[in-house]
């Protein structure tokens, strides 16, 4: 599956602009919005009393429309707002109201709080006290539901630009945007709700999805299945989480390449302990991972060469990023390589500036021509192409030691497997996340690695 389309604030306003053009009303579109926001809140909520905050802008606009229809259906509705629209679309929302206005400063408090104060133009934060009032109603408030993103949020990059309510619901219109699944601002988002508000938009930025996985055949054997080679640093427990995940990710063949023999691993997993570059040239190799438990000094370097040498698809973490970031070189040529860093990780290659998550993944992923694993409570996945993808974690546990170990195994296995490199990232991570939530509270790595195949088990 590729996942829903994210769009940019600028990209919606173009996609925006380019219906108008094509004989769709802003008017209709606010309209469309509105409505689409209003039965999706009734959905979720019912039918509560409730208190729409407006903002001057087209945002405050549907907030307007979202009162009109909640009023039509029958349902209490107040409307406050910060004061008179600023936009034709709004004015005409608010005319079409036609009911009283309450200042944002003395309104009572509802049950059903709707925030459409600012959506994708907010450019700064909310004035103190604009803040403080959405803050302190939706304190009062049962629920709380957004219109396109909780007020305070920046669309682009998921900063925080004043404080923001944590909500139940946040209702989108066409597509998400990135604030929608990046942090710090995702956590305010509650259930997120797309509605389709008519306007075509494409784009090469998608949340990260179920993939698809192939169940093996009468045609195959453990080497069409993929061989994962694993070369161990001189921290195994690492390499064997991540010979583990690949085998339980479903690869035919795991070779775990250390120095000694590795102690409670499975029995299936291949294992001849001496030369760590043991069977290093052997052609079947379908994915080789070096990182993790790999210390950055002289043997750890001469590990990266050979693997960079070695003319195999490379996924490279942990340790192997360190070398990276010391000066060592990728190879120009060869299949394109998956490079899996955590913040520091990516702050020590490629520095901490440049926009948003996915716009330094994007430059990172040029730069050295490889597929990008930005890692975190969110992680964003880019190829060299521009293509990118963002996950939404929701299994926070996983912010436990060994879980990068076990992601990377899990994505050597899809690039074993086959998948192209964004592809068997993407599929990896789903795999990961999933494994978590299905392993549950207070996770520890190897719990994931005994998740896999049922999460494996969903995508057939
Ligand atoms: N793009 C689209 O296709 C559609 C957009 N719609 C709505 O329109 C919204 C975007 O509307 P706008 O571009 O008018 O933007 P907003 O309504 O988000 O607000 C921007 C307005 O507030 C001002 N502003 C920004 N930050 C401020 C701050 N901290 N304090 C005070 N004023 C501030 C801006 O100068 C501008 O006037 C979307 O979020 C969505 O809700 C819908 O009407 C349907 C169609
Ligand atoms: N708070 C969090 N919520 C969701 N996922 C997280 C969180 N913290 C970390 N993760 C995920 O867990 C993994 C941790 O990897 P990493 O930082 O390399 O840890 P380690 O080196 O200990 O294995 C990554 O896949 C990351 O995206
Ligand atoms: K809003």
């Amino acid at each position: 599956m590729k996942g829903r389309v994210i769009l940019t604030a600028g990209e919606m306003r173009a996609a925006e602009a380019r219906s108008i053009a094509a004989g769709t009303s802003v008017e209709t579109l606010m309209e469309r919005a509105g409505q689409a926001a209003a039965a999706a809140i009734r959905r979720f909520a019912g039918p509560m009393p409730a208190l729409v905050l407006c903002g001057p802008g087209n945002n405050g606009g549907d907030g307007y429309v979202v009162a009109r229809a909640l009023a039509a259906a029958g349902q209490d509705v107040r409307v406050a707002a910060t004061g008179e629209p600023k936009t034709a679309a709004a004015s005409a929302a608010r005319a079409a109201w036609g009911r009283e206005v309450h200042a944002l400063a003395d309104v009572e408090p509802a049950p059903l709080l709707i925030d459409s104060l600012f959506g994708t133009g907010l450019t700064r934060g909310l004035l103190r006290d604009a803040a403080a009032e959405l803050e302190a109603l939706a304190g009062m408030a049962r629920i709380t539901a957004a219109i396109d993103l909780p007020s305070g949020i920046s669309t682009d990059d998921g900063a925080i630009l004043s404080p923001v309510p944590d909500c139940d619901l946040t209702v989108t219109f066409q597509t998400l945007k990135p604030a929608h699944l990046l942090q710090p601002a995702a956590r305010h988002m509650g259930r997120i709700v797309v509605a389709d508000i008519g306007i075509e938009a494409a784009s090469d930025l998608h949340e990260i999805a179920r993939p698809r996985l192939a169940a093996p055949g009468p045609e195959s054997h453990k080497f069409t299945r993929g061989l994962v080679t694993v070369i161990a640093g001189g921290m195994a427990g690492a390499g064997a989480l991540s010979a583990g995940a690949a085998l339980r990710a479903g690869a035919g063949a795991v070779r775990l390449q250390a120095r000694e023999p590795v102690h409670g691993v499975a029995a299936a997993i291949i294992q001849t302990p001496g030369d760590p570059l043991d069977r290093i040239d052997d052609k079947r190799i379908g994915a080789l991972l070096l990182g993790p438990g790999l210390a950055p000094d002289d043997e750890g370097r001469a590990l990266f060469e050979a693997a960079a040498g070695s003319g195999h698809p490379l996924v490279l973490d942990a340790g192997a990023l360190r070398i990276l970031a010391d000066g060592a070189a990728l190879p120009a040529a060869g299949p394109t390589a998956i490079l899996t860093p955590h913040e520091g990780e990516f702050a020590a290659l490629f520095g901490e500036d440049g926009g948003s998550k996915v716009e330094r993944a994007r430059a990172a992923a040029a730069k050295v021509g490889a597929v990008i694993v930005y890692k975190g409570p969110d992680t964003v996945v880019a190829a060299p192409d521009g293509r990118a993808a963002i996950h939404a974690a929701t299994a926070h546990w996983l912010a436990t030691a060994g879980a990068g170990d076990v992601l990377a195994g899990t994505i050597a296995a899809m690039r074993a497997a086959g998948m192209a490199a964004f592809e068997a990232a993407c599929a990896g991570i789903w795999l990961h996340g999933r494994a978590a939530a299905l392993a549950g509270p207070f996770l520890i790595a190897d719990d994931l690695i005994a998740h896999l195949p049922a999460a494996c088990a969903e995508c057939l």
